[in-house]
């Protein structure tokens, strides 16, 4: 093991604990530390990178030159380049030799160090481009305890393990400020839903989003109290300034304090909008009250829950996933037979009538349309409803009907 301060190599060697960040959990005796990184990374086979996503490019700097195609390096950092807005993959890559490249991979998912080191169970991703090599990843890294699961997706581990961090931030301060679990749960739907607009639109597959990178490490870390991230939310939330707090954690990092900065700018860029990551970067950053920023935040023009364009950009980045593969299957798209909607007398057999064109057609989803609401006054309406001929409507199975009222 290669550590960057006198202190710890001493503690693994001699006491055989990392008493400096990790103390109460005893190594094995056969771990070795030293502050030599030349010599730790040509004396290996698998290297483990987990060192806090900006000092990366320091620590491993010319060390990377050293790295020889029969190794492989994991990354384990989570986190988002600030001076240049790359992910840990980017600037691996741009470090290592180019024959290197294919050699390096990926470990994300909700893992505290101190439930891993105590022998808890726990199961993560390892992405790497190559399926083969996250494999063999898989194969070493696994045991009864720690279950690693593979995936291609790169670019989708390493945003969603990076973006979850700011919203940890976020669901402290949420508590600190005294909120409920509404708003905890709903800071966790929303962040996710903020998350998976950056990753689709960097070419990640959404559904990496459900999985224990994406949805695993984010509602880990913004309930878990061994967080930083979620720790260092708590405290600014309670009303402690963000330097005192950083001053106190002995050198331990909050990766979402950087992060929330570069992603700011790479939402920017990419066009995606960020409203929670947006009002983070406010509090944390720009000194804005975390009360304002909450009713503001809540305050915005009311939304579909799923914007059409997203619905758009997941088809075309799912790609490889099943979803594709059976859109295919089924062959090409019917024309849309539509119901609209009755004048309230007559929405009931409207609405009859709709099911049964659906229940006729076994490649049709029912839905709603979504469409109404323009206010009538003071009268009840019924919602507009669609039968939406999807070509996967029969590989998916029952139709779904959903019929909403409202009154303003
Ligand atoms: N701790 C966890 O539970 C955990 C789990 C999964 C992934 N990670 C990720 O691993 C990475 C490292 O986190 P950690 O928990 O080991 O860190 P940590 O907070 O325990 O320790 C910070 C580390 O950064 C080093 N450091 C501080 N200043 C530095 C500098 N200027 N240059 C180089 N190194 C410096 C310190 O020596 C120390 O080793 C992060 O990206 C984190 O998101 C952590
Ligand atoms: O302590 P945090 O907030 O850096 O989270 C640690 C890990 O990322 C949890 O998976």
């Amino acid at each position: 093991m290669w550590a960057r301060g006198s202190d710890t190599v001493d503690a693994v060697n001699r006491l055989h604990e990392n008493t400096v960040y990790l103390p109460g959990y005893p190594c094995p005796p056969s771990l070795r530390a030293s502050s030599d990184l030349g010599a730790v990374i040509t004396g290996s086979e698998l290297l483990l990178m987990v060192v806090p996503t900006q000092y990366i490019v320091t620590t491993l700097g010319e060390a990377a030159k050293l790295l020889q195609p029969h190794q492989v390096m994991v990354s384990c950092s989570k986190g988002i380049s600030l001076a240049s807005l790359e992910t840990v993959e980017e600037l691996l890559e741009r470090l290592v030799p180019p024959e290197f490249r294919s050699r390096l991979a990926y470990l994300s998912g909700p893992s505290f160090a101190a439930e891993v080191a105590g022998g808890q169970p726990t199961a993560v991703t390892v992405a790497a481009k190559d399926d083969q090599l996250a494999a063999r990843v898989q194969a070493l890294l696994s045991n009864p305890r720690f279950r690693c699961y593979r995936s291609t997706d790169v670019i989708g581990v390493e945003l969603a393990g990076a973006l979850k961090n700011v919203l940890a931030i976020a669901c402290g301060i949420s508590d600190g400020l005294g909120f409920g679990n509404n708003a905890r749960a709903a800071l966790i739907t929303r962040g996710l839903y903020e998350i998976t607009k950056l990753a689709v639109a960097r070419g990640a597959n959404p559904l990496t989003m459900s999985g224990l990178a994406g949805m695993g490490d984010l509602v880990l870390t913004c309930t878990g109290d061994l967080s930083r991230n979620r720790t260092v939310g708590l405290r600014l939330g309670r009303g402690e300034r963000l330097q005192d707090i950083q001053a106190s954690m002995g050198g331990a990092v909050a990766e979402g304090v950087p992060t929330a900065v570069a992603i700011r700018t790479l939402a920017r860029k990419l066009g995606v909008e960020c409203p929670i990551m947006q009002g983070i970067h406010r509090v944390i950053h720009e000194g804005a009250n975390a009360q304002e920023v909450v009713t503001e935040v809540m305050s915005r023009e009311l939304k579909p829950e799923v914007a059409p364009d997203i619905i758009k950009g997941v088809i075309a980045n799912g790609s490889n996933t099943n979803l594709m593969e059976v859109l295919a299957a089924a062959g090409p798209p019917q024309t849309p037979a539509v119901a609209e909607a009755p004048p309230p007398a007559l929405k009931a057999t409207a609405l009859e009538g709709a099911a049964a064109t659906a229940a006729r057609n076994p490649r049709s989803i029912l839905c709603d349309g979504g469409r109404s609401g323009e206010r009538e006054d003071g009268a009840m309406r019924t919602a507009t409803v669609a039968v939406l001929a999807a070509g996967a409507g029969a590989a998916l199975g029952a139709a779904v009907v959903a019929v909403s009222r409202w009154r303003r």
